[in-house]
This record gives structure tokens, C-alpha cells and sequence, in this order.
């Protein structure tokens, strides 16, 4: 309980019945413009995510005639569900104006933690408090690939919530910041990997964001393109949103975060300060 501040006792104070431990509350070092930056935004409290995989069998209840038997002997069916535990007691507390790198070996929970926090994965156990809506935009972000550049660009605006005439508005800024140039014409299926993503965060970043987490979209971009996109996600930052940035790309990390949480198996190993972090997890 000694890591529970004021601050977060007054937000959560709303929440009849929320739990109130285990919430490690991180000060913004690098606090933004507005009167919002600092406040929390997203605060993830002993967050437990748990996978269920139907029909997964170990070596060992492998489909083999003994196996088979000795199920039909004690009446059971086909090997049952496994449990994958993703993430396992998470608590942080994000801030308006915070840009958070989550860094962590293959399958340590990157991915995870971040499609809970946009809402589309349930805890298992434990809470994701958002203030404002979390939008994703991730590797596989729902992209039309048959449908041309530029019908993409028309349907991801309406998706996010724009009407005709703020899409017209946005349209030759989308198509100019993605440096697709004509192949916005052409079907997405047409595209390389990295002109989907530039694309994709064009779209995206067009709007203004209460929480985005971008998970690996930056990867295939150029160094322009990486350049031009940071510098939209510290605009982002100024506007108050929070961004969460997934990338195995530490440089583009360290240059674009003001935070990284370090995840391992599940579990926050470090929080803090880019540059302490990165130094610890590059000698681990
Ligand atoms: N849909 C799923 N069903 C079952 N298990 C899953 C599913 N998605 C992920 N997992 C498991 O959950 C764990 C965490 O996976 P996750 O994709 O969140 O890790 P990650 O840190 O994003 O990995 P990477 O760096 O490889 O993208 C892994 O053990 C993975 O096998």
C-alpha cells in the first residue's frame, strides 16, 4: 500500500469495489504543455491475462493408440483446454502527455498487455482503468488489402469516427505523410510491408489520440519515415494523449519514450527512465 498515492486514490475512488494494491504509480519525468500532462490516463492494476487453448496436448497426452485407450478406459474425451498465462500481475499508472516504449524478449507480453489495454482482451483478474478511448494500431491493423489506398484511407477515418468533410480535410495530408505517392491508387495488396505501416500510421495518426498503442507498426518504416513518425508522436504527447510504443527497436524507443516498462514472462522486470532501462535490459 506504500506505493498507492493521493493521486491515484482520488481516481479510483469512483470505482465502487476497484482494488486498491499493488498500483505502482511512476511520475512523468518529462511532463508536456497541458494542464492535462501528469494526470493519469491508463492505470493497469494487477492485471492477469490468461489464454485458453482448446484441443493443445502435451508430448506426453499426444495422440497415440495407449493414450487413446487408457482415455477410453476412464471414459475422458480428447486431451482438454491449456491455459497460456500472457501476463501475470501487472500494475503501472500512465500519465497524459506519456510516451511508454514496452520492451521484453519474444513472448514475454508485449502484445498482450497492449490489446487489453485497448479493451479487447478481458482480464483474467485485476483491472485496466482508461481515461478516454484506447485505439490499437498494430502489425495487422484492419486494412482492406484488396481495397485500393485510397479507399483505405476513406473507411479508417470513418472508422475512427470522422464525418465526410473532416476526411476530405485529412485526405491530401494522409497521402503526403504516408509517401506512398500514387500508389495510393493502387490495391494495398500491391504494397510492401513497410508502405502498409507507413500508411496505416498516417491513418491513424490523423485523428487526435486519448491513449494509442502502437504495436510494431514503425518496424518496416525508412529512416524518413521513422523520423517523421516520432516527431508525430511527440506532437501526440503535446496534445496530452499517451502513447505506448511496442518495438524491438530499442533506438526508436530511447529516442520517441519518456518511460519503458521492461516486461519478462509476464512480469514488469524494470519501469523507469529510457536510458536506465535500455542499459539494464541491453546487458541482462
Ligand atoms: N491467441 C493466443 N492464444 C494462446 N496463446 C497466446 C496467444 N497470443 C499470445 N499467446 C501467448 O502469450 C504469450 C505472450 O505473447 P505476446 O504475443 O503477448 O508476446 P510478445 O512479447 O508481444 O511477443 P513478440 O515480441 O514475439 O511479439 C506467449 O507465450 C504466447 O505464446
Amino acid at each position: 500500500m506504500a506505493e498507492l498515492t493521493e493521486e491515484l486514490s482520488s481516481v479510483k475512488a469512483e470505482e465502487p469495489g476497484a482494488p486498491t494494491k499493488d498500483v505502482r504509480v511512476h511520475p512523468n519525468p518529462d511532463p508536456v504543455g497541458d494542464s492535462r500532462a501528469g494526470t493519469p490516463t491508463v492505470i493497469v492494476d494487477d492485471l492477469h491475462i490468461i489464454y485458453r487453448v482448446y484441443g493443445a496436448a502435451t508430448e506426453a497426452e499426444k495422440g497415440n493408440a495407449a493414450n487413446a485407450l487408457m482415455r477410453l478406459l476412464k471414459r475422458q474425451g480428447r486431451p482438454q483446454m491449456k491455459e497460456v498465462h500472457a501476463v501475470r500481475g501487472v500494475s503501472f499508472v500512465a500519465h497524459h502527455g506519456d510516451a511508454i516504449g514496452i520492451i521484453g524478449r519474444n513472448g514475454s507480453g508485449k502484445s498482450t498487455m497492449l490489446r487489453a489495454i485497448a479493451g479487447l482482451l478481458p482480464p483474467h483478474s485485476g483491472a485496466v482503468y482508461t481515461d478516454g478511448q484506447p485505439s490499437l494500431l498494430g502489425v495487422n491493423a484492419a486494412m482492406m488489402r484488396e481495397l485500393t489506398g485510397e479507399r483505405n484511407i476513406v473507411l479508417g477515418c470513418y472508422a475512427m469516427g470522422m464525418n465526410p468533410a473532416q476526411v476530405k480535410e485529412k485526405y491530401d495530408e494522409i497521402v503526403e505523410f504516408s509517401g506512398i505517392g500514387e500508389f495510393v491508387q493502387f490495391p494495398m495488396s500491391t504494397y510492401s510491408s513497410g508502405m502498409g505501416a507507413r500508411l496505416r500510421f498516417a491513418i491513424a495518426s490523423a485523428k487526435a489520440h486519448d491513449v494509442l498503442l502502437i504495436d510494431e507498426a514503425l518496424a518496416t518504416g525508412d529512416r524518413d519515415f521513422k523520423r517523421k513518425s516520432q516527431e508525430r508522436i511527440k506532437q501526440m504527447r503535446d496534445q496530452a494523449g499517451t502513447v505506448f510504443l511496442v518495438a524491438h527497436n530499442l533506438d526508436v524507443i530511447e529516442e520517441t519514450c519518456n518511460r519503458v516498462i521492461w516486461l519478462h514472462k509476464g512480469k514488469i522486470k524494470m519501469d523507469g527512465d529510457p536510458k536506465a532501462v535500455l542499459a539494464a535490459y541491453n546487458s541482462a
